[in-house]
C-alpha cells in the first residue's frame, strides 16, 4: 500500500529463506489481478501506509477489511500471517491479534512510545514461548534486532485479554536488557506492557511483532556488541516459518 517502505527487505528475506515471494499490492487486490488465497503465507510489511494517518495502521486495516473472508480462510488453514511494525499495526486494528476466543474483535492497541518519540535503534528480545513456530530456532536464546516505531507501546482492551494471552502461551517475543536479566527503557523502547515485543494469535499462526527481523538477515548487519553473531536474527526467523509452513504440505 502507498507509504509502505519495507517490502524489499520482507522480500529478500522471504527469498533467501526458500520461499518464492511475490509483491501485491492493494489495488491487486482491488482489481482481481491477485488473489490471498493463492498463497501460503503472507507478510505485511513495516512502512507508513498512508502516512500513519488516523493511527499508524488504521487506514492499511480499513481497505484491508475487504478481504476479510480471505484473511480468515487464510487462518482457518492454519497458514501463517505474519505483520511487522506497520503490519503489526494493521494486523491488531483488524482484531487478529491477539484474537482470544478466535472472534475478531479489537482488543489491543499500539500506542504512541512512552517516551513520546520515534525509537530506532538495536534492541534484544528473548523468547520464552512454546510457539511451534520458533521454539526450536529461539528457545532461551537472546536475540538482537533492531526497531523503528512511534506507535508500539502493546495495550490491551482489559485485565480479562491480557489474563487470556498469557494462559493462551500468545506473548511470543519479549525485550530485555543484552544478558537477559530485566528491561526498562530503553531496553523495553516503547513501555509495552510486560515488555512485548510480538504476540501470534490463540493458534499460533497469526504473528504481529514491532522489531525487523528483516533488517537483520546476515549478521554483518547487526550491531556489533561483544558477542559472535554466527546468523543474523532474520536467518532464524524466516527460516524457521519457512520450515513450519513446508510441514504444513509434507
Ligand atoms: N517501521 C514501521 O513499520 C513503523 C510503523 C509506524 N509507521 C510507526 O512509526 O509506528
Amino acid at each position: 500500500m502507498e507509504g509502505t517502505n519495507n517490502e524489499e527487505e520482507a522480500y529478500l528475506s522471504l527469498q533467501r529463506s526458500g520461499f518464492i515471494p511475490d509483491y501485491i499490492h492493494i489495488f491487486d487486490l482491488n482489481s482481481g489481478r491477485k488473489n490471498l488465497l493463492d498463497y501460503d503465507v503472507l507478510l505485511i510489511p513495516g512502512g507508513f501506509s498512508a502516512g500513519d494517518y488516523i493511527r499508524a495502521g488504521a487506514i492499511f486495516a480499513a481497505r484491508l477489511r475487504a478481504y476479510i473472508r480471505d484473511l480468515q480462510k487464510f487462518n482457518d488453514l492454519n497458514r501463517v500471517i505474519l505483520g511487522i511494525c506497520n503490519g503489526f499495526q494493521v494486523l491488531s486494528e483488524l482484531g487478529m491479534l491477539p484474537d482470544t476466543g478466535n472472534k475478531m474483535e479489537r482488543s489491543m492497541v499500539l500506542a504512541v512510545n512512552e517516551s513520546n518519540r520515534f525509537e530506532c535503534r538495536y534492541t534484544y528480545f528473548n523468547y520464552t514461548s512454546r510457539n511451534k513456530i520458533f521454539e526450536s530456532a529461539f528457545r532461551d536464546r537472546i536475540m538482537q534486532v533492531p526497531v523503528a516505531h512511534l506507535e508500539g507501546r502493546v495495550l490491551f482492551k482489559n485485565e480479562n485479554i491480557l489474563d487470556e494471552v498469557l494462559q493462551n502461551d500468545q506473548i511470543l517475543f519479549k525485550y530485555t536488557n543484552p544478558d537477559g536479566t530485566g528491561s526498562g527503557y530503553p531496553w523495553n523502547p516503547n513501555g509495552s506492557v510486560m515488555d512485548i515485543a510480538g504476540i501470534s494469535n490463540e493458534n499460533g499462526n497469526v504473528i504481529g511483532l514491532m522489531p525487523h527481523p528483516e533488517r537483520v538477515y546476515y549478521n554483518f548487519q547487526m550491531m556489533p556488541d561483544g558477542h559472535v553473531h554466527e546468523k543474523g536474527t532474520g536467518e532464524y526467523f524466516f527460516k524457521a516459518i519457512y520450515n513450519y509452513t513446508k510441514k504444513l504440505f509434507d
